[in-house]
């Protein structure tokens, strides 16, 4: 059983009290190879993007692979390094400052050869809306078609702030989709930018897109399961109070990659996934310590 994700990982800082702030690593494929990795220690994940040549990146590479997260397919850039990200709480909703324009990992579809030997026989392909929106934009057909022939699952992760403009971002989010076997949105997202009415448009519109098993996530709302146009709600238990949503997506995504791998029907992998989430946001940072998870 072989998971691969692609897409980029930055330092974090996470509010650790006062003026203090905790350093970390994270992004969001990262996180869901790290959360895949804790539910299903008997896969292998391998992580692809490209990182510096310079010593936080060194230690990137060892936080993941310490984690038993492959890392033999990460490129090196001879003179950028890795972005860094800031997570800012409000009533345990977060928001993100970034500083990643020049960050290494926008140059992970540089080496198109080294992502075709990566995927080699992997079970899942996993990419993110934020892996499209950190490529030149031209570099984009280039990774999809390299991508394509493999079980592709995709999460929107809708971030407007890294895309040129709103257009841009639905059509190319679109255009990954088209291709993706499994898709994994969140709703609130993808009312707030495609204009859904309700989760089933969501899924809907991927399933028209051309995919086959879609989840749509609903925060601490009942969540709904669409695979081969068959369409069902999965309800969930009484909302959490969150100390930092930050991961929620991911962990879910992971989780639910894990138990699909380990033979569990969508419908009771998206309840496992469910539970991971909710505790992975009664917590600071975007990655739960893997000890703290089964
Ligand atoms: O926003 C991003 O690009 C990140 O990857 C930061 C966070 O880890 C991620 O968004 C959490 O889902």
């Amino acid at each position: 059983m072989r998971i691969v994700s692609i897409g980029e990982c930055m330092v974090e800082l996470s509010g650790a009290g006062a003026d203090l702030w905790r350093s970390s690593f994270a992004g969001d494929t990262f996180n869901t190879a790290w959360y895949a990795r804790a539910k299903l220690p008997s896969a292998m994940v391998d992580y692809v993007t490209c990182v510096g040549s310079d010593p936080i990146s060194d230690r990137m590479v060892q936080f993941m692979s310490s984690a038993g997260i492959g890392t033999e397919h990460i490129n090196r850039h001879p003179t950028r390094s890795v972005g860094l990200y800031m997570i800012e709480l409000q009533n345990g909703e977060r928001s993100f400052s970034y500083w990643r324009d020049q960050s290494a990992a926008r140059c992970l579809a540089d080496d198109l050869d080294a992502i075709e030997r990566a995927i080699q026989g992997a079970d899942y392909v996993y990419l993110s809306g934020i892996t499209l929106a950190i490529l030149p934009r031209e570099k984009l057909g280039d990774l999809l078609s390299v991508l394509s022939g493999s079980n592709m699952v995709f999460d929107p992760n809708l971030r407007p702030r890294l895309w040129e403009n709103g257009d841009v971002m639905r059509a190319d989010v679109m255009r990954a989709a088209a291709q993706a076997t499994v898709v994994l949105p969140s709703f609130e997202d993808e009312q707030t930018h495609f204009n859904d009415q309700t989760p089933f448009d969501t899924a809907q519109r991927y399933a028209d897109a051309g995919a086959t098993e879609i989840m749509v996530k609903n925060g601490g709302g009942d969540m709904v399961v669409c695979v081969n146009g068959a369409c069902e709600t999965i309800a969930v238990g009484a909302p959490i109070e969150p100390v930092d949503t930050t991961g929620a997506g991911d962990s879910f995504n992971g989780a639910y990659l894990a138990a699909r791998l380990a033979g569990q029907e969508p419908h009771s992998a998206a309840r496992a996934a469910h539970e991971t989430a909710a505790r992975v946001i009664q917590h600071r940072g975007a990655l739960m310590d893997m000890g703290n998870l089964n």
